[in-house]
């Protein structure tokens, strides 16, 4: 077994960085190995079950997406205006206006008959700039500032010349026909789906979300919903990073598993070849009965477990474990069982390189600095990572204390209150980093 326990913890960046190590090629192989392929998606259909209140889900285009018609789609007014040939204005000067009658004013979505020479058409935001015309005096620079009643014979003066192209958006300015409109890779959130539905494209490719199984052992835990029996518990970490994994853009199965090898081994050997990691939570410090160590800490294959040099979070374990019938080997991500530990451990080592991968928003928690409106003790061999809100003078105030089983302090926390090494107390007013959470 390899095992460093009661050597040194190892820091928190050579941590992070040994999981993505692991799992960022891991995910990326899943996918080139069709194990998550790329999967048509209609736009339609994506923007409603986002509309039902169900959560825009987070997908990366798989292939480039090219617009199906130009944007714009026509030469459009930029202003309410007057259409224009320039060369009619080319004389113009305060002194000496330009006088044009008026013509048949064009309100957007009506498709207006050639400009004759000599003649301003009011054009309206948006309209199609009538062919003939080639630029757009806004409505303030004409005078009378203001459009007159259509078929009333007016005129319209204009005291300056006004360059070809002004206030006209040229079809084809933001993207041709046929060209690429968003590259593979790109996470669809709102902008990409309105400019997807802007250039007429129906359908994408999306990226499969990456398969995750997810295993809670503990011979203690009953799964939700169950009545309980002396001395258990309620599957509380199958039902937090369920919803984690979910929305970092994972697909999710779940098991729970007592402490007993085989029973870890036979859900192992019974998964689909589509999973492309695995995690699991508890099992992993040092007591008798730690499943997740015992079971694949041993052999040519091990796993390292050893410790972190935060808290909660400490006991960790990464590797790769044999999978289904075929024994492929899949990363192994091992979390601590304590409910806040195996979180923690989540946001900080898990979410950032999933979300990298499935395109979920924000790729990465939103950070911020304040002032603390208590003070608090932290161990100063750690990066300890407590749990808190701001108040309403933007302070930082915790949620609750630094144990790891808190769950319902972690429940009302709005950030993540991030302790460096090296420091062992904090007073009121020392400034800290967070993480936003929701
Ligand atoms: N002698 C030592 N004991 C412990 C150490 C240590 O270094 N030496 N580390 C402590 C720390 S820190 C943590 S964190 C835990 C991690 O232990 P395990 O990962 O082996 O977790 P378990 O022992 O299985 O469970 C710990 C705790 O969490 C509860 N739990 C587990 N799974 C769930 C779940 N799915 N839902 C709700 N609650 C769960 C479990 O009942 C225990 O209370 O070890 C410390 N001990
Ligand atoms: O690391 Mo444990 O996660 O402190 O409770």
């Amino acid at each position: 077994m390899h095992d460093d326990v009661t050597h040194q913890r190892r820091p928190v960046a050579e941590h992070a960085a040994a999981v993505a190590a692991l799992v960022t090629p891991a995910l990326a192989a899943a996918r080139d190995r069709g194990a998550e392929p790329a999967e048509p998606a209609e736009v339609a259909a994506l923007l409603a079950a986002a509309a039902s209140g169900a959560g825009l889900a987070p997908r990366v285009l798989a292939r480039d997406a090219g617009a199906a018609v130009a944007l714009p789609g026509f030469d459009n007014s930029q202003m309410d205006g007057y259409a224009v040939r320039s060369a009619d204005l080319a004389g113009a000067a305060p002194g000496a206006p330009v006088t044009l009658p008026v013509g048949a004013p064009v309100p957007a979505g009506t498709q207006p008959p050639p400009l004759g020479p000599g003649t301003a058409a009011p054009v309206m935001t948006g309209a199609p700039v009538p062919a003939g015309a080639d630029a757009v005096v806004k409505i303030e620079d004409a005078d009378p500032p203001s459009f007159p009643a259509p078929g009333t014979g007016a005129v319209v003066r204009f005291a300056a010349p006004v360059d070809a192209g002004t206030f006209v958006r040229r079809l084809g300015s933001d993207v041709a026909a046929g060209a690429l409109l968003l590259a593979a890779g790109t996470p669809l959130g709102g902008p990409q789906l309105g400019a997807l539905v802007a250039a007429g494209v129906v359908e994408v490719q999306v990226a499969a979300p990456p398969h995750v199984l997810l295993v809670s052992t503990g011979s203690e835990l009953v799964p939700a919903g169950q009545p309980l029996g002396p001395a258990q518990v309620h599957d509380a970490n199958g039902a937090a990073l369920t919803a984690a994994l979910a929305q970092a853009g994972a697909r999710v199965t779940t098991r729970v598993v007592p402490d007993e090898p085989d029973a870890l081994r036979g859900v192992l050997a019974g998964m689909p070849d589509d999973v492309a990691l695995v995690v699991t939570t508890g099992g992993v410090s040092a007591g008798a009965y730690e499943v997740v160590r015992q079971t694949l800490g041993e052999g040519p294959d091990a796993a390292w477990f050893g410790h972190v040099a935060v808290q909660p979070g400490g006991p960790q374990g990464l590797g790769t474990v044999a999978l289904g019938a075929d024994g492929r080997r899949v990363p192994l991500v091992a979390f601590p069982g304590n409910p806040v530990s195996a979180f923690v451990s989540f946001e900080l080592f898990l979410r950032p390189l999933l979300a990298a991968a499935t395109g979920a928003v924000p790729a990465r928690r939103p950070a911020g600095r304040a002032p603390l409106a208590e003070p608090l003790d932290s161990p100063p061999a750690l990066h300890q990572v407590r749990r808190g809100a701001l108040d309403d003078a933007g302070r930082v105030r915790m949620t609750g204390g630094p144990g790891s089983h808190l769950l319902t302090h972690l429940a009302a926390a709005t950030i993540l209150v991030h302790v460096p090494p090296g420091v062992g107390r904090l007073e009121r007013g020392d400034t800290v980093d967070y993480w936003e959470l929701r």
